[in-house]
């Protein structure tokens, strides 16, 4: 129940930060409609007496008050609904920023490995329109709600103090419908890791990129039959739910239909007996079918809050886990210049949500100006060693500096600011070629010249060469006239646009060239480094080259061979030949294969 007023506040403060008098006019509009339909029970009841009596002046004046309150009762809720539907236009999309700024816009990337961040989030994505639009409506029904009942209630005081216990038989109904909600919520929460699955599965077998896959793998009857079986979880445990859901509700609906059936007959039997008169009685019969449709409204009302609740409670466990990510506040701005170096100091981290660190005891220099190679198999560590390095994620244990101040005093966007990335990894932006590179460099992403610039530095112009409109030929087929590219065109790309930042103090190219052969990656590696070495020698700025081919790093400065999360060896290509380590026989090894 707190988290069902908090929820309901919490809309409340957006809604009046949103539109005050919108806010103001619908609460009243609100109002009135909720005490019209009581207050038109007295007055119908005082007309049949007066029109009984032959009062013809009392039966007009009760039959405009009926009229008017009737037709307050109709209108008042239309013109609210309006106002509400409006709140609700703006609370919706509000949430949702806040949602994707919340999601997006923290500094790492932790949130995003956690299962219940994801299966929240699913229940977000599905639950956040209904959380502005109708949890707005809900909002006020309850306003109402509660004036109505009141009144109500008051009235039926009048008439028999036990009649009270009418609107106190809608208790039942209410914990009934509050507990069903809770049973088909958490099914809905239950099912969301196998919907997720069957979603993912669904993806897989419907997208292009994995139909070659599939068809010389014959995976796509396999997939079929495992997506139907998660669609079935899924689907048998929202049932599940739902049936039991259903009996509750039933049952206390039930309950009141007989209180309301006890209640009619206590008034009829002083009717019976003459101790009322025909008013009283048509008072009783209109008020109990009004709190009969009270109770009902308040049940749905109650769930639709419940559901407002809930995903308010999500949005702010959300909130709470990206910022408990947030690093500490920074005092110190990004130097211009790298003077010494990026260290890293006795550094390990563990993937949130697992408990095996995947680097360990790092200890590492990166100097300034340096050309510095990671290498290493598969799965060793090379491209979560670069994450610590952009700042995805906080290290474990253990520091990172540069130039001797600790990283976490740099205000994270500006560290991202001054650094450029090309990943193996890299995303396929359908936009204008032009935009599609230029969002590396946001500033400069109407230029022409600049987009070109990049291209050239990062030898990937060739890719222009099969596009009609040059810059300007929208990619992609999502749309009726985009170009598709291959994998290593759209490769190129990527790398031109980790090349839009001209003086980034750290460059990664965490193999961004997979598409192409060693030799080629190789000559690509060897002019970036010849570059990166020029621009090196004025800024300080660090280039880093990933790569599990060793002979295509060979002319970096500095070799970091990385083993099982741990740095092996390092040292320049003739040092580490020299020394006849690891590098030097899986060096070898790798040399004969490409021969
Ligand atoms: N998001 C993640 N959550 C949990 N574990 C992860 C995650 N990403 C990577 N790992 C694990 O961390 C280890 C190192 O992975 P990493 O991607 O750093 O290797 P790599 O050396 O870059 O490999 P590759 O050459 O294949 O790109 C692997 O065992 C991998 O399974």
């Amino acid at each position: 129940m707190i988290e069902v007023v908090r929820g309901g506040w919490e809309l409340f403060v957006i809604a009046w930060q949103e539109s005050r008098y919108r806010l103001v006019l619908a609460v009243v509009l609100m109002i009135a409609q909720a005490s019209a339909m009581p207050l038109a029970a007295p007055a119908l009841a005082a007309l049949t007496d007066s029109a009984l009596a032959g009062d013809v002046r009392g039966a007009t004046v009760a039959a405009v008050l009926v009229v008017v309150a009737v037709i307050a009762a109709l209108t008042a809720g239309h013109f609210a609904h309006i106002f509400y539907f409006e709140l609700g236009d703006r609370a919706v999309p509000r949430l949702e920023r806040e949602l994707i700024e919340m999601t997006n816009g923290s500094a790492g990337l932790e949130h995003h490995e956690r299962p219940e961040y994801a299966d929240k989030l699913q229940v977000l994505r599905q639950e956040l329109h209904r959380a502005g639009w109708g949890s707005m409506e809900g909002l006020l029904n309850s306003l109402g709600l509660l004036v109505a009942i009141s009144i109500t209630a008051v009235l039926l005081a009048r008439l028999n103090p036990l009649l009270l216990l009418l609107p106190l038989a809608a208790v039942p109904p209410l914990l009934l419908g509050r507990r069903a909600e809770s049973i088909v919520n958490g099914a809905r929460e239950r099912s969301a890791p196998p919907s997720r699955h069957a979603k993912h599965l669904f993806g897989l077998v419907a997208s292009a990129a994995s139909a070659k896959e599939l068809r010389v793998s014959g995976l796509e009857s396999e997939l079929r039959a495992r997506q139907r079986r998660a669609w079935d979880d899924a689907s048998e445990e929202l049932w599940r739910g739902e049936r039991r859901a259903v009996v509750l509700r039933t049952g206390g609906e039930l309950f009141f239909a007989v209180a309301y059936v006890l209640g009619t007959l206590l008034v009829l039997r002083d009717a019976v007996a003459g101790r009322r008169g025909v008013g009283d009685v048509l008072l009783v019969l209109t008020l109990a079918s009004q709190v009969n449709q009270q109770v009902t409204s308040s049940v749905a009302t109650l769930q639709e809050m419940q559901r407002t609740g809930r995903v308010m409670g999500n949005l702010r466990w959300v909130r709470a886990l990206v910022a408990s990510q947030a690093p500490p506040p920074p005092d110190r701005d990004v130097p211009r210049l790298i003077r010494d170096g990026v260290e890293l100091r006795g550094v390990s981290f563990t993937y949130p949500g697992t408990d095996r660190p995947v680097i360990a005891d790092v200890d590492l220099a990166l100097p300034a100006g340096g050309t510095v190679a990671f290498v290493g198999e598969n799965g060793a560590g090379k491209t979560t060693l670069v994450k610590l390095l952009c700042r995805f994620y906080p290290v474990t244990t253990g520091t990172v500096t540069l130039d001797g101040t600790d990283f976490t005093r740099f205000p994270v966007d500006e560290w991202r600011a001054r650094i450029a990335t090309g990943f193996q990894d890299f995303a396929r932006f359908e936009l204008l070629a032009r935009e599609n590179v230029g969002v590396g460099g946001l500033a400069e992403i109407e230029s022409a010249d600049a987009v070109h610039d990049a291209l050239r530095r990062a030898r990937a112009e060739d890719v222009l060469d099969r596009l009609e409109d040059g810059i300007e030929t929208q990619l992609g087929k999502t749309y009726a006239d985009g170009v598709e590219l291959s994998g290593g065109q759209w490769q190129k790309l990527a790398l031109g646009r980790a090349m839009m930042r001209r003086d980034p103090l750290l460059l990664v190219l965490d193999e961004p060239t997979s598409a192409l052969d060693a030799q080629a990656e190789h000559r690509l590696f060897e002019r970036y480094a010849a570059g990166a070495r020029e621009v090196g020698r004025r800024t300080g700025a660090i280039t880093l080259l990933v790569s599990h081919r060793f002979s295509t790093v060979r002319m970096a400065d500095l070799i970091v061979v990385v083993a099982g999360g741990r740095v092996r060896e390092q040292g320049s290509h003739d040092e580490l030949m020299a020394a006849n380590g690891l590098y030097a026989e899986l060096y070898t090894m790798q040399a004969a294969a490409y021969a």
